[in-house]
């Protein structure tokens, strides 16, 4: 069923946000080295089956510990993708057992291609309840292929309330040898912003935003207050916090004066939490689920401690 205008992506993102006074979103990065014990073992066999199910396992305990904690959950395809046919019916079951719980999904998936193909890829992902199989609010995409590979994904977002995270400024090291490239005086990043910015125009919702969001790494703070006031009705999704060296002094300047209109993602830090002080010591393996719980509130304490919303 699509949704009515009123429901769309990014005003649903904003109420989710303030229901659970929140601004973390959790990412679902399975790997199965670190699984809990407990959970590794019904991957004893080495088939990918039994691996998909410990993947969904262990996804369902932290969708069940983090549902009432974040407004939203990014599960990253890779490593889903990475156990061929099985892993793929896991991912699907895990996006559908995030909605059931009450939580927002952002696939990180990265897609695009050229027009007609990204209406292929959009009508899989984006659409919740029956509107596509894969039944995700939004997905991330790359604006690589051009200003034509994007508009499919941003039809598809109209037609069923959902939304895009464009890569725009990346967290990783290597990121700058294309997307800081200087053409026409604009950094490449810069470009991409504005295409954003045009693609959302005639969009925005009640929540001040658009279904065209963007993605701005915790790695680079200084271009990350940049593409706030370059995309000033888009939401960012900000990877790179936590194990990738973003702080939450790096990430503040990704919000809107009213400390919404970003999300920071936060993977292995949350889900593999038993592994780390001060959780290790304080929980062990055994009570992985409570050093989740504990390590998202941290999260959520030291996000909140910088906003008055
Ligand atoms: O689109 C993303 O989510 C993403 C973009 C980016 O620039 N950097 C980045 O790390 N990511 C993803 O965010 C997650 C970061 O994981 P952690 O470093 O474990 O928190 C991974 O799933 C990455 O694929």
């Amino acid at each position: 069923m699509p949704h009515s205008e009123s429901s769309s992506f990014a005003d649903r993102l904003a109420t989710a946000v303030s229901r659970t006074n929140s601004v973390t979103c959790v990412g679902l990065d399975p790997r199965l080295e670190q699984l809990p014990a407990s959970i590794r073992q019904m991957a004893d066999s080495g088939a990918p089956d039994a691996k998909a199910a410990a993947y969904s396992q262990f996804c369902r305990e932290i969708i069940d510990v983090v549902k009432d904690r974040v407004p939203i959950v990014k599960p990253q395809a890779a490593f889903f993708e990475q156990l061929g046919p099985a892993g793929m019916i896991s991912l699907g079951e895990v996006i559908r057992y995030a909605h059931q719980s009450g939580l927002m999904v952002i696939t990180d998936a990265k897609r695009n291609d050229i027009g007609s193909t990204a209406t292929a890829y959009a009508q899989a992902y984006l659409g919740v309840e029956d509107a596509s199989p894969w039944g995700s609010d939004s997905l991330t995409v790359s604006p690589y292929l051009g200003r034509d590979s994007l508009e499919p994904f941003v039809d598809v977002c109209d037609q069923r309330a959902a939304g895009v995270f464009v890569l725009v400024k990346t967290s990783n090291p290597g990121g700058g040898l294309l997307q800081d490239r200087v053409t026409d005086e604009q950094t490449v990043y810069e470009r991409v912003a504005d295409l954003v910015s045009e693609l959302n125009q005639d969009r925005i919702g009640a929540s001040g935003y658009g279904p065209v969001g963007a993605v701005v790494g915790a790695t680079y703070p200084e271009q990350l207050a940049q593409m706030r006031a370059a995309m000033p009705h888009s939401w960012i999704l900000i990877p790179g916090f936590g194990a990738q060296g973003g702080s939450a002094d790096d990430v503040l300047a990704g919000f809107d004066p009213k400390g919404s209109g970003a999300i920071v993602n936060n993977s292995r830090n949350l889900i593999f939490a038993y592994q780390r002080e001060p959780f290790a010591e304080k929980y062990g393996e055994s009570r992985w689920q409570d050093a989740v719980s504990d390590a998202t509130d941290q999260m959520n304490q030291v996000l909140l401690q910088r906003f008055s919303r």
